[in-house]
Order: C-alpha cells, then structure tokens, then sequence
C-alpha cells in the first residue's frame, strides 16, 4: 500500500505531454490548450485614447483657480482621428475610445463641463493626462500575453480575437477508451433484477471526459471473463493513450481486470492508502496508461478526479495540472476519523453565510452517489486521526470537472 500523494507522483511521473499540435479555428478550441504562447503583434489599445464622453483640451490652456473658455474645434467619435493637430484656445469634442488627437493631453468628462454653441467652460482643477488610457496600457507590443499550456477559457478565446487571430495552435487531444466490468452490473435501459446496479460509472466517466475535453472511446460494459476483459484492454491500449476500467480490482472472487492487466501489461500499483479508492491499479498496457478504478461509485469518480484527472491534463498539455487546495472553516457538525487512510470526504462550499466556509454533504459510503451528486468540493482530512468541529479550518480541493 502506497500513500495517495506517492501514487499521485508516480502516476504524473510517468506520463509525458502531448508533443504535437494543430491549428483550430478560435472560436472551436474552448477547452483546447495552447500550444505556444501568444505573442502580441501591436498594442493595445493600439492608439492614446479617450477613456470618456467629453472634452480633449491642452492642459496649459487652463487656469489654476477660474474657469476658462475654449473653442470647440472638431467632434471625434470613436473610430474616427483628428489628423491636424489642436491649438493653444481650442477643445475638441471626444467620445469613449476615440484616439487622442496631438496636442490634447487632458480629457474632461462632459458632465463637469458647460456647453454653449461652439464654446466649452471647463472648470479648474483638471489633471494633466486625466482620462486618456495610454496605448500599450493592456497589452504592449512584443509581449507575451497567453502562456503555453493554458486550458482556453471564452476570456482568453476574446483576447486572441482582440489580437486578430482567427485559429490557434493547441496540442492535440489524448485519446481515452473507458469500460466497466461486472457481471451484476446492468447497461441502463434494461430492466433491473434483484442484486444487479445499472451502469453508472461509465456515464459519470464518459461525461467527466467530455468535459475535459480529450477524444473519447467508449468500450462498452465487459462481462467478469477473463478473455472478455483481456479483448476489451488489448482494444483499448490499440486505440487509446488511456486506457480507464471500473470494477474488478479488489480481493474479490471475480475482481480480474488486476490480473489480465499483469498478463498483458505491467502493474505499478495497486492500492492506495486513500478513502475512497484503496484498491486501484495503475500500470501500462503497452503504449497506453491504464487507470483500474474501484467498482464502487463514489471511489470510481474520486479516484479519477483525484489521481487520473491531473494525469490526463499533463498528457493534455496543461501547465498546472495540479489542484490548489484552499482552507476553509468548517461551518457545521464533527469531523472525526482515526488514524488510518487519508479521507476524501464529499463537501459544498458554502457562501451564504457571514463567513464563507465548507460543509460535509451527509452520507460517505464508497456506494452513495447521491453525496457525491450534491457536493462541489473534496474535504481532505489526513491520515492520521482528526477532530474537528465547526470553526476549525479545515482543507477543501473544489471539484472541478
Ligand atoms: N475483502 C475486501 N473486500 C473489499 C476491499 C478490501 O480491501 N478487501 N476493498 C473494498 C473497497 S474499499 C472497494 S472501493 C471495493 C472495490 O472493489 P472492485 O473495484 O473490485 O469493484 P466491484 O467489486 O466490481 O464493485 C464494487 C461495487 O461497485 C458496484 N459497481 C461496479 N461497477 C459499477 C458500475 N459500472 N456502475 C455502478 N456501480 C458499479 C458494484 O455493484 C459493487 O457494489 O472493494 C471493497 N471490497
Ligand atoms: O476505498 Mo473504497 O474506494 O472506500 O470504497
């Protein structure tokens, strides 16, 4: 039995980034990591400009106490430039975003202004360089302003298009083939006789992913037979990058997916010291990575969001493919346990009360899928016996799918 963070490390250890990448039209790589950083071709904003519906002026034009009177030279809308330059008595009308002409080096908001015909009062007390946003300010010319590696979000997909691109390099996706074992275990749609589950595990992994973004290949629902499992992981390490089994991999009578694994491929490991999912078996099945997730529902899922996720997001590309974890206060009831395996226990995070802070989410068994369902966070309690009661901080990894 090995600690979760050594088998967290040894699985991340063991699997490399993808090394090729592809050109996607922008608005098709939501989710897609980026293949190389983004390097800015111009600034922005890419001219001086005004941050307000208003007035440019020169500042030398005013007066330290008194109100002064300009002239309105010129009316500017955003999009359009002023090409002569203004001179000493003159104001030019300006709106939001519209490129500072030469000569103004102050923006008035038209609010503080009085407006009569082709004159404008201004008051004292205006700032030199007030209003205008400098060229560059977001982003200057030369710099780097995405980093390889990161997952593309819809802000970071706007930022390319702000910056004229139409496509982006991203690395090509990893593909991974899932399968659940089990003769009690039912495809869903069939009618359910006593003692048998229906196919749960396949939908959570299938679904998780999907919203990971990798390619998928579902191998369908193996009955507990040896050649059944054998056919079903040499399909998968011939068509996949990852290979990801449910069921299978406890002491059990019928528990085989450990033992054709040892026949076919090699095994790293195969229980964790974790809760859920102390048996698991990791290992390589030819090219492929094979994860061998517990059969029980909760431990299916823990187990990939815990270990296979962050693994799966390094062969993605992804930089930080480790979760941060955060500490929060407990908000209610005793967290207790003695001192065995680190408890992954099934919380929410709460905002609604004067102090944000975390909540368990009720009933923990390997089988209830329904705390898994209502929780949005892990709350992480050690290895060693613990006992915390509401206001003690406590460690919480957010779920993230
Ligand atoms: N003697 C021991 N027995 C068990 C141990 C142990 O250390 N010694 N560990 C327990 C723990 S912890 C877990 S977790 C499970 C893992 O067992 P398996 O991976 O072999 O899973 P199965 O026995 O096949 O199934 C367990 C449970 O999950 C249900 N199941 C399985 N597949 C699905 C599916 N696709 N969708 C929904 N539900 C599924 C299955 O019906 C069982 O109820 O072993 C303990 N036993
Ligand atoms: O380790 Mo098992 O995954 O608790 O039910």
């Amino acid at each position: 039995m090995i600690a979760f963070e050594e088998a967290r490390a040894r699985v991340l250890q063991s699997v490399t980034p993808m090394l090729q990448s592809e050109m996607v039209p922008v608005h098709e790589a939501l989710g897609r990591v980026l293949g190389q950083g983004a390097v800015a071709e111009f600034a922005v904003p890419n001219h001086d400009n005004s941050a307000m519906d208003g007035y440019g002026i020169r500042h030398a034009d005013l007066h330290p106490q008194d109100a002064v009177t300009l002239h309105v030279c010129a009316d500017l809308p955003a999009g359009d430039r002023l090409s002569q330059a203004i001179g000493a008595g003159q104001a030019v009308r300006i709106m939001t975003g519209a490129p500072i002409p030469a000569g103004v080096d102050c923006v008035v908001m038209q609010e503080v202004v009085q407006r009569v015909g082709d004159q404008v009062t201004i008051p004292a007390g205006q700032a030199l360089g007030q209003n205008i946003r400098p060229a560059g300010e977001d982003i200057a010319k030369g710099a780097l302003y995405l980093n390889k590696g990161v997952r593309l979000t819809p802000a970071q997909l706007g930022l390319l298009t702000s910056m004229g691109q139409t496509s982006v390099a991203v690395f090509k996706r990893p593909r991974v083939a899932v399968l659940s074992t089990g003769n009690e275990v039912v495809r869903v749609g069939n009618p359910l006789r006593p003692g048998q589950v229906y196919d749960s595990n396949r939908t959570t992994l299938l679904t998780a992913l999907q919203a990971l973004g990798v390619e998928v290949v579902d191998l369908g629902l193996v009955r507990d037979d040896r050649a059944a499992i054998r056919e079903a992981l040499e399909r998968g390490a011939s068509q996949a990058d990852a290979v990801i089994s449910s069921g299978g991999v406890s002491v059990g009578d019928y528990d085989l997916v450990k033992a054709v694994l040892q026949e076919l491929g090699q095994i790293d490991f195969w229980k964790v010291n974790m809760k859920p999912g102390k048996p698991q078996a990791y290992g390589t099945l030819g090219q492929a990575r094979f994860f061998g997730l517990p059969g029980n529902p909760v431990s299916a899922l823990a187990v990939f969001l815990l270990v296979v996720r962050p693994a799966l997001l390094k062969m993605m590309g992804v930089a930080e493919y480790v979760p941060p974890l955060l500490r929060l206060p407990l908000l209610e009831g005793r967290l207790r346990k003695k001192n065995n395996r680190v408890d992954f226990q099934r919380g929410l995070i709460r905002y609604d009360a004067q102090q944000p802070g975390v909540v368990s989410t009720g009933g923990q068994g390997s089988g209830m899928l329904s705390s898994m369902a209502a929780a949005d966070c892990f709350i992480v309690l050690p290895a060693e016996a613990v006992d915390y009661a509401p206001g003690e901080l406590v460690t919480v990894q957010r779920i993230d799918y």
